[in-house]
């Protein structure tokens, strides 16, 4: 059978461009298209000459249809909307859809649940094999420890970064909401300003920093009468993202439509 075909979406972003690299230097997938959004000065270039090396032979487009039609799998790291489109079109072609993409509400996770009634999609705001270690960490030491001790999530990312708390933070969240026993919108504390009163017992915090050019840092605090225990993440280099995202691809390739995350590609 000829190697899976794999479209990047978002071709000329952070992630796009590592993950042309990736999907380039890997000996068991073909890339088969780019796609850009409407209007990016990007559109009909030869996809290698925009990166500002040899000619790849694969012009960058904006015709999601045409070009996710003739995918085996699609690798998606844009925006909620673009997503949102991407994964009616990666069921219709009934090729598996990799999202990468954060900041989504719950109305976008209803469409792409929709589409995974289709056929499959990976989906997971972190694609390091770390941070998704990091996540059964988070959960177990949250259960062992009482609400003596105050959960906080402290992450830093680069100055482009629009959403906020990441798709990582939030994560890690979930997973020590799970680990009290609780839903996290039952324990989450909003963002903190001005006269915010004590910290609630038992609630879990959030705060993020924006500056340069950080990768992206995560730490789950467990905070108690003198003493703390704090987990770390540090990625240093979007490559650890993108070869998540395409192990994810080639992994979907034989599995039936639904909804999966990175803890099932790694078999975490
Ligand atoms: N899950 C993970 O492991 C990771 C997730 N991310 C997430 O990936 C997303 C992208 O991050 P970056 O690459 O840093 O952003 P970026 O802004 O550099 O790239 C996004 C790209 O998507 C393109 N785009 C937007 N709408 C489009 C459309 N309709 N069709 C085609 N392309 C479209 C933009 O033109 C841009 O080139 C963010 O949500 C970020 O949080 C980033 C790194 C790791
Ligand atoms: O926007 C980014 O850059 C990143 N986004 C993801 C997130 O929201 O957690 C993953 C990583 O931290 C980089």
């Amino acid at each position: 059978m000829d190697k899976p075909g794999i479209v990047v979406t978002g071709a000329s972003g952070r992630m796009g461009q590592m993950l042309v690299r990736t999907v380039l230097a890997s000996p068991a997938c073909r890339l088969v298209g780019a796609l850009e959004r409407p209007g990016h000065d990007w559109i009909g270039r030869d996809l290698g000459q925009a990166m500002g090396g040899p000619a790849l032979g694969i012009a960058v487009s904006d015709d999601a249809v045409g070009v996710i039609a003739g995918a085996q799998a699609v690798i998606d790291f844009t925006s909620p909307a673009a997503t949102v489109a991407f994964a009616e079109l990666t069921a219709q072609a009934r090729a598996v859809h990799v999202i990468g993409t954060t900041g989504l509400c719950a109305d976008d996770l209803r469409a792409i649940a929709a589409a995974a009634r289709h056929a499959p999609i990976i989906r997971a705001g972190n694609m390091s094999l770390g941070v998704n270690l990091l996540l059964g960490l988070t959960r177990r030491i949250a259960a062992a420890l009482d609400e003596d001790w105050d959960i906080e999530i402290v992450e830093a990312h680069h100055r482009h970064k629009v959403d906020a708390p990441s798709g990582t933070a939030l994560m890690l969240g979930e997973a020590a909401a799970e680990g009290r026993g609780a839903p996290l919108d039952d324990l989450r504390i909003p963002a903190r300003d001005g006269v915010t009163g004590a910290r609630p017992r038992g609630g879990i915090g959030f705060a993020a920093v924006r500056g340069g050019d950080v990768v992206g840092e995560h730490d789950v605090i467990f905070a108690a009468e003198g003493e703390r225990v704090v987990l770390r993440h540090l990625a240093t280099d979007r490559a650890i993202f993108a070869r998540g995202a395409l192990r994810a691809a080639l992994w979907g390739q034989d599995k039936g439509p639904g909804e999966y995350d990175m803890m099932d590609v790694l078999g975490l």
